[in-house]
């Protein structure tokens, strides 16, 4: 037990050197990036917190898992453990499953399944087998998570084909975009680390840390709003950006400027 507790136990050492500023903290920036989990999250909660009353309030679960995924992010880059790099990824996968059984559209679920419960149970069992199969080869885990990633972009790409809604549109665009900055630090931090390590920058990854957490917060909110204007239209939802609609960055959120509950439709 003790040996994946050990420090650099894990297969994974990211570009940062190690015990560079710190003696107990293998990789200092990868480690502080990591909080940055802790201050969009409790944001998030609070911005959605109208939708998910009206909605379901397991979308809650959500950001606090975020919480969790930002510990043993941090966990896992003070130690590099095999066990944080084990919570790391486990956390991802199963906030991504999550997110899958609350949002992921009625329309696209493959045809023989017909309601979301029968569908939150297939991702269930999905997420438990790989779970299981992430102890076989760990250091394939990170490329499945990303396969992950893909399939949200391809689904949300079916579903903007037929929005004509200029909000949610320009967030699409602005997820997408973080995206494609936030995995252009990670590969580049995974493959190109003898290049950076010349240019004197080994922070790619902690960068990565920023940009992926801002880009879940862009994508998990316009799947949420996609889902309040089918599931709950009544409540007239829109999109509105924290701390201001004007600012050019901002934390997006959904608004509901009606109120009257009716029955969901799935
Ligand atoms: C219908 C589904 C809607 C899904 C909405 C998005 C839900 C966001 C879910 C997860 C958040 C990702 C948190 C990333 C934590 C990073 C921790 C980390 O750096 N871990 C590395 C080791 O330190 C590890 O190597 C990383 C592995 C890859 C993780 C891949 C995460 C995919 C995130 C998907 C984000 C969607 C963005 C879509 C943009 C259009
Ligand atoms: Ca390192
Ligand atoms: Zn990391």
């Amino acid at each position: 037990m003790t040996g994946v507790l050990a420090y650099e136990s894990s297969e994974l050492d990211w570009c940062e050197d190690n015990y560079k500023h710190s003696e107990h903290i293998a990789e200092y920036f990868n480690t502080m990036s990591s909080l940055f989990f802790f201050v969009i999250s409790p944001i998030m909660l609070y911005l959605l917190h109208p939708y998910a009353r009206e909605r379901n309030l397991a979308v809650h679960l959500v950001w606090i898992m975020m919480i969790f995924v930002g510990l043993f992010s941090a966990y896992f880059h003070m130690t590099l453990s095999f066990m944080g790099q084990m919570l790391d990824e486990l956390s991802i996968l199963w906030v991504i499953g999550l997110c899958y059984a609350l949002w992921f559209p009625c329309r696209l679920f493959p045809s023989f399944i017909k309601d979301r419960t029968t569908f939150s149970r297939l991702v269930m069992a999905v997420t438990v087998v790989t779970t299981l199969s992430s102890f076989v080869k760990p250091t394939a885990n990170a490329y499945v998570l990303n396969c992950f990633a893909l399939h949200i972009i391809y689904s949300l790409c079916l579903e903007m084909r037929v929005c004509t809604d200029q909000k949610a549109l320009r967030l699409c665009w602005s997820a997408v975009a973080l995206w494609v900055l936030a995995i252009s630090c990670w590969i580049s931090d995974r493959f190109g680390c003898s290049l950076w390590q010349k240019l004197n920058f080994c922070y790619l990854h902690g960068i990565w840390h920023i940009l992926i957490v801002i880009a879940a917060a862009y994508a998990s909110t316009l799947i949420a709003y996609l889902d309040a204007k089918y599931e709950i239209p009544y409540a007239l939802p829109g999109l509105q950006y924290w701390p201001s609609d004007n600012w050019l960055f901002g934390l997006p959120y959904i608004v509901l400027k009606g109120s009257t509950k009716t029955q969901k439709r799935c």
